[in-house]
């Protein structure tokens, strides 16, 4: 019998959830254990931000989580949607319709407006914008008074507000990003941040978002801390400060084993 993955009942609020996840790169000498049985919940209308030191696996988590990159064991839902149970197709359908993304790099297409980079998901996917949706998405990101410029004429800030704006216009059932503050300077990091926020608060968006940054984890509601590949620890109502003392314990423990 073929496996149904809408089968299975789904827990109630979990937008995605890792059950004992582990990704391995390479094999012997080269062996790698990115992540170790990671189990972790993401629970809808939640902000949660995924830190931890350097190489620890925490875009290794994202990019399993969303279907980017095959796991090595264990499973990874998306709703009710368990992902080792679909082909490629349905994987690329899923992404494209159920998942948001936010890069570090923009990666907006240079030659298309703001406007038609933010339905670009909808249009591949052949699907008409909602109106009512975009626009609240669109004014929520202040961006309606340049959807006719290309990207090359906003500032890196607005850039990000396209791809922000492009995550959110499918209305997907969770947005991923990663580092999506990387590449901005503090005060357009802090928008970003307060649109992701916002999505989450007024519009019920759920976002996960890997940062090394405290101050961006403590715009999230709750932080998870990855270490060498495992689930260590996890924070509630982050504030930069205990975000920092956390990572703190992590450079101290690395220096004295
Ligand atoms: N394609 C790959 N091939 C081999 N090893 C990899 C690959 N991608 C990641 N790794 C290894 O897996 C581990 C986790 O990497 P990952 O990029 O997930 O960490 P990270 O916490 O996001 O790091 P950073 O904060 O530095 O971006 C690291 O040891 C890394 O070297």
């Amino acid at each position: 019998m073929t496996a149904d993955p809408f089968s299975s009942r789904p827990t109630p609020g979990i937008a995605a959830s890792t059950t004992d996840l582990s990704k391995v790169y390479g094999s012997g000498d080269t062996r790698v254990v990115a992540l170790d049985r990671v189990s972790v919940s993401f629970r809808e209308a939640e902000f949660t931000a995924i830190m931890g030191p350097s190489g620890c696996g925490k875009s290794t988590l994202m990019h399993c989580a969303a279907g980017l990159d095959s796991v090595s064991s264990g499973s990874v839902r998306i709703g009710t949607t368990e992902l080792g149970t679909l082909g490629d197709r349905h994987l690329t359908e899923l992404r494209r319709d159920r998942i948001g993304f936010i890069f570090q790099a923009f990666n907006l297409l240079p030659t298309l407006t703001a406007l038609e980079n933010i339905t670009l998901p909808l249009s591949i996917a052949g699907r008409r914008p909602d109106r009512q949706w975009l626009d609240r998405v669109v004014s929520m990101v202040g961006l309606a008074q340049r959807l006719d410029h290309r990207p090359g004429q906003l500032s890196g800030g607005q850039q990000q507000r396209v791809a922000v704006a492009r995550a959110l216009a499918t209305r997907p059932a969770i947005v991923f990003g990663d580092e999506p503050t990387g590449n901005l300077d503090s005060r357009a990091g802090a928008e970003v941040l307060g649109f992701l926020r916002d999505s989450v608060r007024e519009l019920g968006q759920t976002v996960v978002m890997v940062t090394h940054d405290p101050v961006a984890a403590s715009y999230a509601d709750r932080v998870v801390f990855l270490a060498d590949g495992r689930l260590v620890d996890e924070m509630v109502r982050p504030t930069p400060d205990r975000v920092l003392d956390r990572m703190k314990q992590f450079d101290t423990r690395a220096r004295t084993s």
